[in-house]
């Protein structure tokens, strides 16, 4: 059973003499987030434009009513009282509001329903990533939270003395005798209202005597989506069936022995017809199945703490010693047992009624560590992301608010789920780029966010990684317990940050990395070989085959952008002006061949001839996933493999589907991109093989080589994880690039040391900040003028580079131009930056302009 299902008790809030103050009031309007959807459509016309958002309202705090941030409030809205949170308390009313035209908040229904330190971490995102305060909110709270949900009233029949109704009004008599006739003595507001006149100021009568009380009812969001499944029941099919039925069974075993209905019909291109005359004869199942919630997954057999080696226990110990606010960086290789130390530095906080955050980059490709949590905490587990449908967000927050110690795992967006009595906040795989949103904004990071939290929770995070970034390197290593790299000009300070390097650099039971092997493919050509797949990664595939092992073999797809190499030198065509690669812009099928700067707006044509050994084998690289299994196919027709890519597992459940089906031994090989590098825990793994190397290494982006580092030595990572040792081969046509020397070598700590003097030659983040404003429009000119006009308009000043304006990487993406400006400073120099509110105005309407704080995705 999840908790999800779980049955619970309303949120019960008695309404005690305490939330009568009366004291004055300096604030005594407040903004309130009226959350119901459709509402407006019975409010005034101005208000009828706004239908489908929620919005913040002034309301006026009545004399003696107080009201704080995260307060359920009832209020007047058009003809109705409705539920609204307090969002912000406001000492003057806005300017453009007559004060004549502000209403009264009714009542506090529910007092601290968040606590405040939530709402100072909305504001600090807010003013940080200088994003509207409700677009915060927007991000942070699930649409509808108090959408259907009702205001009750119930009788407190214990505090009601004899013959008490005497000295009531009217209303308030009847308002008991209507409580009365019911056996739990409660009823909504809206069916009162509707039967006694005068309701609202009887029932403060009522309740300032104590002899009722209210409680807001959340909506249910009882009924889960279902879809029909379809479920394979024989491993091996009677005799008496078709050809085709044979066929339809192979399919559906390929695919794991389940697939939804309706994706089986396509794959099959068959007919429901067809499919229960198997069922008929006993072959399958048709059944109605959850939708999502069934990804909540099998039930997983219980587990016990494991015993932990001694850099573990060292790592947990330093973990739990902490008191309050710090920031830990777990470094450990890839294997050395992190999500162990985890388990085990969570399991004490539930014990003392504390909650834990679990931050992850992405759900589905990780079943396996939500099942190593569901195995040792069972349903204290929730899954939070942004996948879940509304009914299940909605579940999940409500339980969250019940205030039961519990864990949250989720991704990027979790960083705001509203858990009580927060003990500890963990972000695992913490250099991962699925952590920073790009668009919309607020362009949040959810390990900056995670940071404030835990500060203003004062507890400790933990940021888990064999790869940690450059940035948590810096905060904790380099700089100690110093100020943070991300820290600046526009964030409240931190000052002395208490934080510590906690490292794990042997694999469990140590067992070695895996040797890496460089092949140079410069050198196959030459020796003839034209085949994607060097000889030594032949050779290995060939004897994964006889030795009954399993393979892993990573591609790496970009998705629009290329670069451009020689073939026969390896020369990589680059900026003049810049330290990155040249970008391949081709706007239009048939337009002009550039290559392009992405910084710096450098531009020349696409060469005939290497402008370094002038061969005419100048190439775009990237060969994507199904080109390498049409190879595969084709040389080794015995090989069975699995394509793991976002083609493949798009229906919901499939990354679970194929990754057991693998782990079952029903495939030699799982081929697929990045998402192979998250997490995979497999021992009977021996093999990796990165197809081209190249593809990561020349992003035309100053992160390229942290990230092609942490990319390679993730996937790399995979290998050898069991008793038999693990091999890595790594084909590229620059062998002599530090990223690989480093991959190699298993060498994080000196690659980081080179990359850090770059960068800080440079002024690149953590040195530097970076502000990136990217603009697009559906008109090319309009978009280009605005970037113009607002670079020029930007102030020139010492310690602050404007680069740009440039056109961005694929300048046309779905019919929008987009251009960029980037704006590049030392934290130290503290530029006077901009005022954000005026630069907007500089954006014409058909224009839009979105402020990227600390870009990470500079596409
Ligand atoms: N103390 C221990 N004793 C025995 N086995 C352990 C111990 N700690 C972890 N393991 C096992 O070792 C394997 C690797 O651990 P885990 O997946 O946690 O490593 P990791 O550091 O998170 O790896 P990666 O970063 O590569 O994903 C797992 O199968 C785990 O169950
Ligand atoms: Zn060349
Ligand atoms: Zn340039």
């Amino acid at each position: 059973m999840y908790i999800n299902d779980v049955n619970l008790p309303p949120l019960v809030v008695a309404q005690s003499g305490e939330s009568y103050d009366t004291r004055i009031n300096k604030n005594q309007w407040v903004e309130v987030l009226v959350d119901c959807p459709g509402i407006a459509k019975e409010g005034t016309t101005e208000q009828k434009e706004e239908e489908q958002e929620e919005k913040l309202y002034t309301y006026r705090l009545p004399a003696g009513l107080e009201v704080k941030p995260g307060d359920i409030l009832s209020v007047p809205f058009g003809r109705q009282q409705v539920g609204g949170i307090a969002i912000r308390l406001l000492a003057q009313p806005p300017a453009n509001l007559a004060p004549e035209k502000i209403r009264d908040v009714e009542d506090v229904i529910h007092s601290k329903f968040f606590r405040e330190s939530y709402w100072q971490l909305l504001e600090r995102v807010s003013h940080y990533y200088y994003t509207p305060f409700i677009q915060v909110i927007r991000t942070a709270l699930p649409p509808g939270l108090l959408g259907r949900s009702q205001s009750r009233l119930r009788l407190k029949r214990e505090n009601i003395p004899n013959g008490a109704n005497e000295f009531l009004s009217f209303p308030a008599r009847e308002i008991i005798k209507i409580l009365q006739s019911q056996a739990d003595g409660d009823y909504s507001f809206k069916f009162l209202r509707r039967q006694i006149k005068g309701f609202d100021r009887a029932k403060k009568q009522l309740i300032q005597r104590g002899w009722v009380e209210t409680y807001i009812e959340l909506p249910r969001y009882s009924r889960p989506q279902t879809k029909p499944i379809v479920t394979l029941t024989v491993s091996v099919p009677p005799i008496d069936l078709s050809k085709r039925q044979r066929e339809i069974l192979q399919v559906l075993r390929r695919h794991g022995g389940e697939l939804w209905l309706n994706d089986f019909l396509q794959i099959c291109n068959t007919t429901t017809a067809t499919l229960k005359k198997l069922e008929e004869q006993g072959c399958i199942v048709i059944q109605q199945r959850e939708i999502l919630r069934s990804e909540n997954g099998p039930t997983v057999a219980a587990d016990q703490p494991k015993s932990l080696n001694a850099a573990q226990f060292q790592a947990l110990s330093t973990i739990k010693e902490v008191k309050g606010y710090a920031t830990l960086l777990l470094h450990g290789v890839t294997g050395s047992g992190k999500t162990e130390i985890y388990l085990q530095a969570i399991a004490p906080l539930l014990a003392q009624g504390k909650s834990a955050l679990v931050l992850v980059p992405e759900i589905g490709l990780t079943p396996q560590l939500t099942d190593r949590f569901r195995a040792r905490f069972g349903n204290k587990i929730n899954v939070y992301h942004s996948a879940l449908s509304g009914g299940e967000r909605y579940d999940t927050w409500r339980q969250m608010l019940t205030g039961e110690p519990q864990i949250v795992i989720g991704t990027r967006s979790a960083v705001f789920a509203p858990l009580p009595n927060l003990g500890l906040i963990i972000l695992d795989e913490e250099h991962d780029n699925s952590f920073k949103q790009d668009s919309p904004i607020p362009t949040y990071h959810a390990r900056t966010v995670a940071q404030w939290r835990a500060e203003l929770e004062n507890c400790p995070l933990v940021l888990g990684s064999a790869t940690p970034s450059l940035e948590s390197w810096v905060r904790v290593r380099v700089r100690g317990s110093g100020q943070g790299g991300q820290e600046g000009v526009n964030s409240p300070p931190t000052p002395h940050t208490p934080s510590h390097y906690l490292s794990l650099p042997e694999r469990i039971h140590s067992r070695p990395l895996p040797t890496v092997e460089i092949v140079d493919m410069r050198q196959e050509l030459q020796q003839g070989n034209r085949s994607i797949f060097s000889r030594s990664l032949q050779d290995a595939l060939q004897q994964l085959k006889q030795q009954n092992q399993q393979g892993i073999l990573f591609i790496h797809r970009r998705g629009h952008s290329t670069f451009v190499s020689c073939r026969n030198c390896g020369y990589v065509l680059e900026c003049p002006h810049c330290d990155v690669s040249l970008a391949y812009h081709q706007t239009e099928a048939e337009g002009p061949q550039i290559l392009r700067c992405h910084y710096c707006n450098y531009a020349r044509s696409h060469p005939r001839n290497c402008p370094e050994c002038s061969s005419p084998y100048l190439k775009f690289f990237g060969s994507g996933t199904q080109r390498v299994a049409q190879e595969l196919t084709k040389q080794f027709p015995d090989l069975r493999f699995i394509r793991f890519d976002s083609d493949t597992t798009r229906t919901k459940g499939a990354h679970r589907t194929l990754l057991t089906q693998f782990a079952n031994g029903e495939a030699d090989l799982l081929i697929g991109t990045q998402m192979l590098t998250k997490g995979l825990d497999l021992p009977q793994v021996t093999l990796v093989g990165v197809v081209a190397a190249d593809g990561l290494l020349y992003l035309s982006d100053y992160r390229a080589s942290e990230r092609a580092f942490q990319t390679l030595a993730q996937v790399a990572g995979r290998a050898g994880r069991g008793e038999e040792p693990g091999r890595v081969i790594v084909q590229t046509y620059t062998p002599e690039h530090p990223v690989i020397e480093a991959v190699q070598k298993h060498d994080y700590e000196s690659f980081t040391t080179t990359e850090l003097e770059q960068r800080q030659a440079l002024n690149y983040p953590p040195y530097g900040r970076l502000i990136l404003l990217r603009l697009s429009s559906v008109d090319p000119m309009e978009v280009q003028n605005a970037a113009q006009v607002i670079a020029a308009a930007l102030p020139q000043q010492e310690g602050l580079d404007i680069l740009g304006p440039a056109p961005a990487n694929i300048l046309r993406v779905a019919n929008r131009y987009r251009w960029q400006i980037l704006l590049k400073f030392a934290p130290d120099a503290l530029p006077e930056l901009p005022d954000w509110e005026k630069v907007r105005e500089l954006c014409p309407k058909s224009v839009s302009l979105t402020i990227d704080i600390d870009p990470i995705n500079m596409m």
